[in-house]
């Protein structure tokens, strides 16, 4: 199998996929057409990437494309939906670098408390101010907002406990269960969290959904003088009204991924926060740490998909499909069973959702399963018990 790796991820998941028998392409500057040239000349059945986008265009470019690997979590830059519709699989590492991302949350949370970049800048430049830098108000005691408890937001409340602030949390699942269990206290709504927290993070994946989560009546609803911070996407903040909230409010904002992120590593950079804002350069993910596990993950993607067909951490396979019936067919394991199975289904009108077939160890005869949608009928039944080499057949609703 070729994999074309597009981005930087660790020596040691080269290696294992390379051990595991394949032609492993790296380039890590691939970026937009040379994304799609590279597609097009190396033809890879896996694609490996970071935060490279993946438009429809980079998916057509390769015909033998089976599976693309987000080696880390959002996948917002990859044409999911595209990818569903070439048949082609999508899967990312999801966890493998919730600990570093919530390290530099909760380091811009600091960070914006007592003013520590600032800090700093001043005394590389000379000027020595106590006076100035004398003031913060502490972290203990206050309450810490997270939107979106996944296994960023998790990792927070855990860091929260540590520095002794009670964490008010909403995500679109948390039950009061899952709440209690994670000592943290469940909001109903975003705008709970708004109204209860000192200081907010954000840990939502961009979807449509949760853009804009955090928008203008979200910082109206947030102390004077909060501080709010982004590591999750841009767009699931407004940073429009991020500027107005820091202008009117004394809001205190750091962010990880600004709006207009250059696609390349390095090169110029402007942004409306630059100066008000601590703006860092989406860096969440990148400690050495998250980098072995996330390479390590993505290696196991790959590996087990070559070896099984199957594909860990799949975001888009159907959770549940369309299927109302299974067929379950027991039978001889001979050449054609199967198609002749298949063809009495077709006849029937019965849409296929899910299908597996296994065979009995020694014993000659295999069990197949099709899930399918349609209407059973007991004529197209008895035609499938009448296949040759069919021993018995059945369909219940499921
Ligand atoms: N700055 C970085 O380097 C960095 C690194 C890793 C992840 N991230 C970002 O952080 C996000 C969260 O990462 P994670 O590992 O916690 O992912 P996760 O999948 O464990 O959690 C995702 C969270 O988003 C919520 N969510 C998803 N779709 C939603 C919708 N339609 N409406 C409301 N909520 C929705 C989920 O409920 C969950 O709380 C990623 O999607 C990614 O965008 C950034
Ligand atoms: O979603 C992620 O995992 C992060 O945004 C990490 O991005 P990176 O792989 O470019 O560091």
């Amino acid at each position: 199998m070729t994999v074309l790796v597009a981005d930087s991820v660790s020596d040691a998941a080269l290696d294992a996929i390379r051990e595991g028998g394949h032609d492993v392409v790296e380039d890590p500057g691939l970026k937009g057409d040379a994304l799609v040239d590279a597609l097009r000349e190396h033809d890879p059945a896996v694609l490996v990437v970071r935060s490279t986008k993946v438009p429809a265009e980079a998916l057509d470019a390769a015909p033998s494309l089976e599976l693309v690997v987000r080696a880390g979590a959002g996948v917002d830059t990859i044409d999911v939906a595209g990818a569903s519709t070439r048949g082609v699989f999508v899967a990312n590492c999801p966890g493998k670098n919730a600990a570093a991302v919530a390290e530099l949350a909760f380091g811009l949370l600091l960070a914006l408390d007592r003013r520590i970049p600032d800090n700093v800048i001043a005394a590389r430049a000379g000027r020595w101010d106590k006076k100035g830098f004398a003031s913060a108000r502490g972290v203990r005691g206050r309450t810490l907002g997270l939107l979106g408890m996944g296994s960023i937001g998790r990792e927070m409340a855990e860091r929260a406990r540590a520095f002794g602030m009670p964490v008010v949390a909403w995500s679109r699942s948390l039950t009061d269960d899952d709440a209690r269990a994670l000592g943290v206290t469940r909001a109903d709504t975003p705008l709970d969290v708004a109204r209860q927290a000192d200081m907010v993070s954000v840990h939502v994946a961009s979807t449509p959904e949760t853009r804009h989560l955090v928008d203008a009546d979200f910082l109206e609803a947030m102390p004077e003088g909060a501080a709010l911070v982004n590591t999750a996407r841009a767009d699931v903040v407004d940073e429009a009204a991020v500027a107005r909230a820091v202008d009117t409010r004394g809001l205190r904002y750091a962010t990880d991924v600004p709006a207009g992120e250059p696609a390349a590593k390095q090169g110029d950079f402007e942004h409306p926060l630059a100066d008000a804002a601590y703006i860092t350069h989406h860096v969440g993910a990148s400690t050495d740490q998250a980098t072995e596990a996330i390479g390590q993950e993505a290696a196991r993607v790959v590996l087990a998909y070559a070896e099984t067909g199957r594909v860990p951490n799949s975001v888009n396979l159907a959770d549940q499909t369309a299927a109302t019936h299974l067929l379950t067919v027991r039978h001889l394991d001979r050449v054609g069973v199967l198609a002749g199975v298949l063809a009495v289904v077709r006849e029937a009108g019965w849409n296929v959702q899910e299908m597996e077939n296994l065979v009995f160890t020694g014993g000659g005869a295999a069990v197949a399963r099709v899930r399918f949608d349609g209407a059973p009928s007991d004529e197209a039944l008895a035609r499938i018990r009448e296949v040759e080499h069919v021993l018995n057949a059945t369909v219940i609703a499921v």
